[in-house]
């Protein structure tokens, strides 16, 4: 399938393989070819997020079996019998009914290859040692090597064996391949079997079917480079592990393939937990080392592609983001901050989890291995949970008290609340027991989501930041779970302070327009709130800010208990910032000179202020002349002076209004719990 293909293209394709199967008159052969298409289709459409990793799952796992199905059936009318088939016997095409599945090895040819040759003369050399050749690897269409398959133990058992009985190890030439490497080389050019009988004491490698039928698939670097099997990308290896899985080991002694099956189906399907299996599932990941004693680690397809699904999940979900490796952000920007309380959970989709205890861990980092998940998020989406964990959770750069100039009383209140609670929730019990649900309200730009990010850093406690925004708007149909999501994973990670900006925008007041979404993501809240409100185990603590105060429903009012006003800075406040702002700069301002500039900015907001400060900041280069701007040294930049700040004044004006003012001042006096 080519990369530049079309949606409908591959819509096309797809129903034409659809039709092709269902028809009643494809072969076997073709409708391996068929299922495998689609197995490279859903790769491909996965590949290029236009399906969902879940529909990926469902659809893979849908055409892994059917594909299987065909492979592995012994009956020879429904399928290609390859399950129990060394290559061969396919080579006889007895089993097989596509010309495509026909081998080019013959007895004639099969002693020209390199690989068999320097096999026999290792066995020469070495007659009661096993023979170990190095690392077989895969060469389709133009020499390009598509993987490092495990090494090929060519013999299985270490009794003695004569190679030239064994000698099947390679189907083809391998001019392309590194000295002395065995390959499989897929034979495009196959031959028409000419081998007539083999020896039954062959049990060697097969590589039967996939490997001569599938030089389509193997040929195109469809997932990035496949020779990583290893990588962390999910999407590197699927579609070759499908096939890797061809190289299967057989013990000596069992050259009736019958037996050979029926001594393998016995053994445990679980092989994620088989030693032996375990054990085989590790080398296609390039160890290269021989397997060593015990029942060889033989698959059939199907298990091994799904062997390879469950490893190649895994990297994923420790990666933390199961949306293509785009990381998703709700809200504002975010890092993982130093004191980053936990790592994802990295809930199992898969089934058991095993019922965890899992609740806050610490200082892990994205790579953890997966832990049980708690049982109160068992009934939540694994994505939901992911999201707030990985996106959500977070600390942000530390913020202290003191940055923030001003608002002294809503910096106590919130201590009393927020921080002290937190150290001690032995005192602050009963009627101290501290409000679950605090609003910090005031003009724009003085500082909301300062005191937020300071809650943060300073409450010792998990901290959830998430834009209302983003909730109602990004995950349409999504933000009730969400907010669900977002309270259960908090109930797990106690104490824990979520923290929702432009809150208004979540909670706003109930009309007949509002949409259907909107009213249901409010309500939801609501009965969160309350959950968190009531039960007194909860250490939930619920900050909201706005500066759309009067747009807040009065039910969601209610429940944020503590309104905190936070004002335009006052006169000491607007010198602090101006103070703290200048001590990082060059800056030759008096006292007095600051104090005007202080009375010169009433009715200016903290941020009004600090774009005050980089206007004025901005002025020491514009007096230069251009080309002084090329050459100049960042001291020879003269300081800041006040004739700076005046220049600043005329282009920087408060952005808050005095009748805006008045809303705010007037609901502070109706609904405000300041002084
Ligand atoms: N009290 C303050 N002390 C120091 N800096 C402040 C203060 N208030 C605002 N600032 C400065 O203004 C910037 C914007 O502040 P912040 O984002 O907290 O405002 P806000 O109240 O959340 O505004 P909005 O309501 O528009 O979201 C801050 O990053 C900070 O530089
Ligand atoms: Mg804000």
């Amino acid at each position: 399938m080519q990369a530049s293909s079309s949606r409908s293209a591959h819509l096309g394709e797809w129903q034409k393989h659809h039709f092709a199967v269902t028809s009643g008159t494809c072969s076997s052969g073709q409708k391996a070819d068929a299922y495998r298409a689609q197995i490279l289709r859903i790769q491909y459409a996965w590949a290029n997020s236009e399906i969902s990793q879940v529909c990926a799952a469902r659809l893979f796992k849908k055409y892994a079996e059917k594909y299987s199905a065909v492979i592995d059936s012994d009956n020879a009318e429904t399928g290609l019998s390859n399950y129990a088939e060394d290559v061969l016997t396919l080579a006889r095409s007895q089993q097989t009914d596509s010309d495509k599945w026909r081998s080019g090895l013959s007895i004639s040819n099969v002693f020209q290859m390199r690989s068999v040759q320097e096999m026999m003369e290792a066995g020469r050399r070495s007659r009661d040692v096993l023979l170990a050749p190095a690392g077989a690897s895969v060469v389709i269409h133009k020499g390009a090597v598509v993987a490092d398959l495990p090494e090929c133990s060519v013999w299985g058992a270490s009794e003695e064996r004569d190679p030239l009985t064994n000698s099947a190890c390679g189907t083809d030439g391998n001019q392309d391949l590194p000295e002395g490497r065995p390959s499989m080389r897929c034979p495009q050019n196959a031959q028409p079997p000419l081998v007539p009988d083999t020896t039954k004491r062959c049990p060697a490698v097969s590589a039967p079917f996939g490997e001569s039928a599938t030089a389509e698939f193997h040929a195109k670097p469809l997932f990035g480079n496949v020779r990583k099997e290893n990588s962390n990308s999910p999407k590197a290896n699927i579609g070759l592990n499908v096939f890797s899985s061809n190289l299967s080991y057989f013990p000596s002694g069992c050259e009736n393939p019958r037996e050979r099956k029926a001594l393998y189906s016995c053994s445990s399907v679980d092989v994620l937990s088989t030693p032996a299996l375990s054990k085989a599932s590790g080398k296609t990941e390039g160890s290269g080392q021989r397997e060593e004693g015990g029942l060889p680690a033989f698959k059939t397809a199907r298990e091994q592609l799904w062997i390879d699904q469950q490893k190649s999940q895994q990297p994923q979900r420790a990666s933390g983001s199961s949306y293509g490796g785009v990381k998703k952000s709700l809200g504002a920007g975010r890092s993982r901050g130093i004191f980053g309380k936990f790592v994802p959970p990295v809930p199992k989709q898969d089934g058991d989890e095993g019922g965890g205890t899992q609740c806050k861990s610490s200082g892990a980092g994205p790579a953890e291995p997966a832990r049980p998940v708690d049982e109160r998020l068992k009934s939540l989406e694994p994505k939901m949970i992911e999201l707030i964990m990985n996106e959500i959770m977070d600390q942000g750069p530390p913020v202290h008290w003191e940055d923030i100039a001003g608002v002294e009383f809503a910096k106590a209140t919130i201590k009393e609340i927020v921080v002290w609670p937190m150290m001690r929730p032995d005192i602050f019990t009963g009627l101290r027991g501290p409000p679950k649900g605090i609003l910090l309200f005031g003009p724009p730009g003085t500082g909301k989501t300062l005191i937020g990010k300071c809650i943060a850093s300073q409450s010792g406690a998990t901290f959830f930041s998430i834009s209302a925004s983003s909730l109602t708007s990004k995950w349409v149909g999504e933000g009730e779970k969400m907010v669900r999501a977002l309270f259960a994973v908090a109930r797990c990670q106690q104490p824990a302070v979520i923290f929702i900006d432009e809150i208004d925008s979540l909670l706003s007041q109930r009309g007949d327009g509002e949409h259907e979404s909107s009213r249901r993501i409010k309500t939801e809240f609501l009965v969160q709130l309350d959950g968190a409100a009531t039960s007194s185990e909860d250490r939930i603590l619920v900050v909201g800010a706005t500066n759309r105060p009067q747009e807040i429903d009065e039910a969601a009012r209610r429940r944020l208990v503590k309104r905190l006003y936070i004002p335009l800075p006052e006169a000491s406040a607007r010198k602090q910032i101006v103070v703290s702002l200048m001590s990082k700069e060059r800056c030759c301002l008096s006292e007095e000179e600051i104090d005007l500039v202080v009375g010169h900015s009433d009715g200016f907001s903290g941020a009004d202020m600090t774009q005050l400060c980089r206007e004025a900041s901005l002025g020491p280069i514009r007096s230069l002349q251009a080309a002084d701007i090329a050459t100049i040294t960042p001291d020879q930049v003269r300081p800041i002076a006040f004739s700076d700040f005046e220049n600043a004044f005329r282009t920087v004006r408060p952005s808050v209004s005095p009748e805006d003012l008045e809303l705010y001042e007037n609901w502070n006096r109706t609904f405000g719990c300041g002084e």
